[in-house]
């Protein structure tokens, strides 16, 4: 019998996702570039080997398939598309369609689409998020590409994608590269809650002279409370890992040098293009690039001293850090949110803002209750900036004192918290009617005739700069 669907690529996630897809019923023809790997993966399927086809060559692979063919792509973001394309191509019909399921910038996945439109296979670009465990029982999948062909493909996708009460975490976002926008920013947000944690765990850790397990119970309570999602939970059960080589807690161990794969440098990159603020999600960045110079840092510490300084007793309770990490994640969301609608806008595309928060309620890794709260402010008015939803305002009015403390209290301590500290900067210059920035238009106007505006009214006005000549 021949398969219903096909899948290049049989790495980590694209091992995991074959699987998935064999486990809901479908059958599935597989291929990757060294046939050992191929070989190794259908030995190893157990009951669900029945269900999967592995091929030696694309030709086969291609001959497996049931017409029209569809073929998921789950290889490195880059060329490795564009040759995979490249190789498909010339074995398929108009009809076939080929699907990017990797971490792939959605400007290429543009580019890809544009190019299927002009004959020759069909091509979509899906975000998938959920890592190894998400990809096997279910990832959260933001689609890109042609409606018709979502269509097509829905059945499958709602069977292998995470539930949410039911509810299957999979939906189309738009044309082309829509998916794949969305999922580079949920990485954004991912990095910047990621960062958040880390902050605070290093005020526990630094500041307040907490060993792992004890920082792990915290990360435990919160699990329970508004801060609850896969992150808070992944971090807790960290920090209560001991390592067995040394008997001491594994995080302790591990160095601090973050790696990263672009996703989430891509989203600020976009945000500037767009002039959409996302300052938190920007610190994250700059952080995972600062923690990778670890030669110069060690080298700044010995010339000014180590930054972090331990706290007074009690200057700050655990509580504060929980109630300044709610603040922050509002903060964070309600950038990416913003920056999701100015890409909306910009390239022509109607982001489902509802629809968007409810796909991430499961499956992915930003995972967590506030999403469901945010799907629901989201539907109520998706064109008001999310920090002004009456239930996420009311969180703030609550947090934001806390948020001011812990920045604040850091600060005076050398305890660098840089995405906590730019989500209040920009909270409070969200809540400045009356900004800093006639300076900036006084100062441009200074020395490149820019012009500026009058409060009393009129645009390109000019200064008497005497200095100016
Ligand atoms: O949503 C997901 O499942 C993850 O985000 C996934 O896409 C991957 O783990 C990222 O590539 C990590 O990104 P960095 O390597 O840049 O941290």
């Amino acid at each position: 019998t021949q398969s219903d669907i096909g899948l290049i690529g049989l790495g980590t996630m694209g091992a995991m996702l074959a699987l998935n897809i064999a486990e809901q019923g479908f059958a599935i023809a597989v291929w990757n570039r060294t046939t050992d790997v191929t070989h190794r993966f259908a030995k190893t399927a157990g009951d669900l080997a029945p269900r999967i086809t592995p091929t030696d060559s694309l030709k086969g692979l291609v001959a497996a398939l049931k017409t029209p063919r569809a073929i998921i792509l789950m290889v490195p973001a880059g060329q490795a598309v564009d040759d995979q394309i490249a190789a498909l191509t010339p074995l398929l019909d108009d009809g076939d369609l080929i699907i990017d399921a990797g971490n792939a910038n959605f400007r290429d996945t543009n580019r890809r689409s544009a190019a299927a439109a002009q004959g020759g296979p069909q091509f979509m670009g899906i975000g998938v998020s959920g890592g190894e465990q998400g990809a096997r029982h279910g990832p959260s999948i933001m689609g890109g590409g042609r409606a018709q062909d979502w269509a097509r493909l829905e059945p499958v996708l709602h069977a292998i994608a995470a539930k949410y009460q039911g509810t299957p975490c999979a939906t189309w976002m738009g044309e082309a590269g829509a998916g794949h926008f969305v999922k580079a920013v949920h990485n954004g947000i991912e990095y910047a809650d990621m960062q958040m944690i880390a902050e605070v765990y290093g005020v526990m850790r630094d500041g307040m002279a907490m060993p792992a397990p004890a920082i792990s119970a915290v990360l435990d309570g919160w699990n329970a409370g508004p801060l609850q999602s896969y992150l808070i939970e992944i971090s807790a059960a960290v920090t209560a890992v001991t390592d067995a080589k040394t008997n001491a807690p594994l995080i302790d161990i591990i160095l601090d040098r973050a790696g990263q794969k672009g996703t989430g440098r891509w989203t600020v990159i976009e945000a500037q293009h767009l002039s959409a603020p996302i300052p938190v999600i920007e610190a994250a960045v700059m952080a995972r690039n600062t923690s990778a110079r670890l030669d110069e840092r060690l080298r700044g510490q010995a010339a000014f001293g180590a930054a972090p300084q331990p706290l007074p007793p009690s200057t700050l309770e655990v509580a504060d850090l929980e109630a300044a990490m709610i603040a922050g994640k509002i903060l964070c969301y309600a950038q990416g949110f913003a920056l999701i609608t100015a890409a909306s806008t910009e390239f022509g595309w109607a982001l489902p803002l509802p629809d968007i928060a409810k796909v991430w309620r499961e499956g992915c890794i930003i995972r967590s209750s506030m999403l469901n709260d945010m799907a629901t402010a989201l539907a109520d008015d998706p064109a008001r900036n999310l920090m002004l939803a009456p239930f996420f305002a009311d969180h703030l009015k609550n947090t934001h004192h806390a948020l001011r403390k812990v920045v604040a209290t850091a600060a005076l301590h050398g305890l660098p918290v840089p995405a906590l500290a730019s989500g209040l900067a920009w909270f409070d210059m969200m809540r400045t009617g009356r900004s800093t920035a006639n300076m900036i238009q006084a100062q441009r106007d200074f020395f490149g005739a820019h012009g500026f505006e009058r409060l009393d009214g009129g645009a390109d006005h000019h200064g008497p700069w005497a200095m100016n000549g």
